[in-house]
Parts: structure tokens; C-alpha cells; sequence
């Protein structure tokens, strides 16, 4: 599993940013919508493109398309939700399928409440969207879901990451690569990211 941490600065700053305690709903929710555009620049600078001759103002002009799969972007509830528009806004033609996880409180396991995925995932490449990589738990039930749909190229955006989280991902799902703002230090005792960012779906809902 390739794991690839961006260190653009510009990630860097807004991330730490969304550190603040105090934070708004509305800045956490601008930031995390920021962050994910600028992953996703970086999570597709490796799609395929091939040549294609188009009338251009000046006559018979070479472009470039991107060609290959279609892509599907899978946000995981809720909180994935808040990645989603500034994904959109690079790749807006892409289809969405909606996954439906939370993790229970208590055990930290996945507990999947939603399916709804587009139409030929065998035909396409996934980019899953969710803030948090914490056990890595949603995240290997997400892929999950998505394999058993016929899916074969799969790739997720988180904003945090911590090890332990990528070390179970990379075992059930070596062929997955990430693409994470930070990979920070650890878990507390109740499965929180440190420093992390607190409930991000709290934060991006306004629930708390
Ligand atoms: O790696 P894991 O240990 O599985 O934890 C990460 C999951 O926990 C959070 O979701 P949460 O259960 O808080 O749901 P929410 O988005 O509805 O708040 C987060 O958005 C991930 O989906
Ligand atoms: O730190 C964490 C871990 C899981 N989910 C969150 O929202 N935050
Ligand atoms: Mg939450």
C-alpha cells in the first residue's frame, strides 16, 4: 500500500489551522473542504491521459484528456461529507456513492448503516473521503463494501492518520493507497487521533 503524506505547505498550514480548540463550525468546515481539494491534486496527478485532435480557435489543435476509469467519489457519514465539495469542485462530473459508517463508541467497531454506490464500480476508481484514519476499521469495512461491489482501484483522503490505523489497512488491503494531510502521533484510550483534530464530525456538523 502506498502511503503518501503531503507535505505541501499550504496543507500543512490549513491543517493546523483546524487544530485551533476554539474553532468555528464554519472555519472547520471551509478548511477541511480546502484541505481535501488540495489532496485531491495530489491524488490524481497520476491518471493516465492520451493525445486527442480538437478545432481550436486557430485550427487542428492536440490536447490532452485523461482517459481510464471513471471516478466515483465514496464519502463515508457523516463526516466524510465535509470533504466532499472541495473534491467536487476538481472533479465535478464524478458520481457519488454514499457509504453509511459509524464507529460504535464503545468497542470502536464499525457499524454500517448506508449503501448506496454508483452503477459499474467495476468500471471505475473509488476515492474514499473521510477525515479521520483511526484503527482503520471504517476504513477496511468501506473497502470492503466497495470490493464486494466489483470495484478494483480504490483510493482514500483523509485529513489525520495515525500508524496503527495504516498498519491494519495496508495488511487487509495492501492495493489501497492513501493520501493523508498528517500522520499524527497515536490513540488515546478512547480511540481518539493525538493530537488529532477532536470529533470531526462533530466539529463539521455543529454537534457537539
Ligand atoms: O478508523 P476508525 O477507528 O474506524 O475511526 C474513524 C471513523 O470515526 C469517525 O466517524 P464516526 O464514527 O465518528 O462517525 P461520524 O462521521 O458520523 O461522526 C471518522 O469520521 C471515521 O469514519
Ligand atoms: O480522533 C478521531 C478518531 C475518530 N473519529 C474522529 O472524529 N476523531
Ligand atoms: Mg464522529
Amino acid at each position: 500500500m502506498a502511503v503518501h503524506e503531503v507535505n505541501h505547505p499550504l496543507v500543512k498550514h490549513k491543517l493546523g489551522l483546524m487544530r485551533q480548540h476554539d474553532i468555528s463550525t464554519k472555519d472547520f468546515r471551509e478548511l477541511a473542504s480546502e484541505v481535501a481539494r488540495l489532496l485531491t491534486y495530489e491524488a490524481t496527478k497520476d491518471l493516465e491521459t492520451e493525445d486527442e485532435t480538437i478545432a481550436g480557435w486557430n485550427g487542428p489543435v492536440t490536447v490532452q484528456r485523461i482517459k481510464g476509469k471513471k471516478i466515483t467519489v465514496v464519502p463515508i457519514l457523516r463526516a466524510g461529507l465535509g470533504m466532499m465539495d472541495g473534491v467536487l469542485d476538481l472533479i465535478p462530473s464524478a458520481r457519488v456513492s454514499v457509504v453509511g459508517l459509524y464507529r460504535d463508541e464503545e468497542t470502536l467497531q464499525p457499524v454500517t448503516y448506508f449503501e448506496k454506490l454508483t452503477s459499474s464500480m467495476e468500471d471505475r476508481t473509488a476515492l474514499i473521503l473521510d477525515p479521520m484514519l483511526a484503527t482503520g476499521g471504517s476504513l477496511v469495512a468501506c473497502v470492503d463494501m466497495l470490493k464486494k461491489a466489483g470495484c478494483t482501484s480504490i483510493r482514500g483522503l483523509f485529513l489525520v492518520a495515525v500508524p496503527e490505523g495504516i498498519e491494519r489497512v495496508s495488511k487487509a488491503h495492501p492495493d489501497v493507497d492513501i493520501y493523508i494531510a498528517s500522520v499524527d502521533e497515536r490513540l488515546n484510550e478512547n480511540g481518539y487521533i493525538i493530537p488529532g483534530l477532536g470529533d470531526a464530525g462533530d466539529k463539521i456538523f455543529g454537534t457537539k
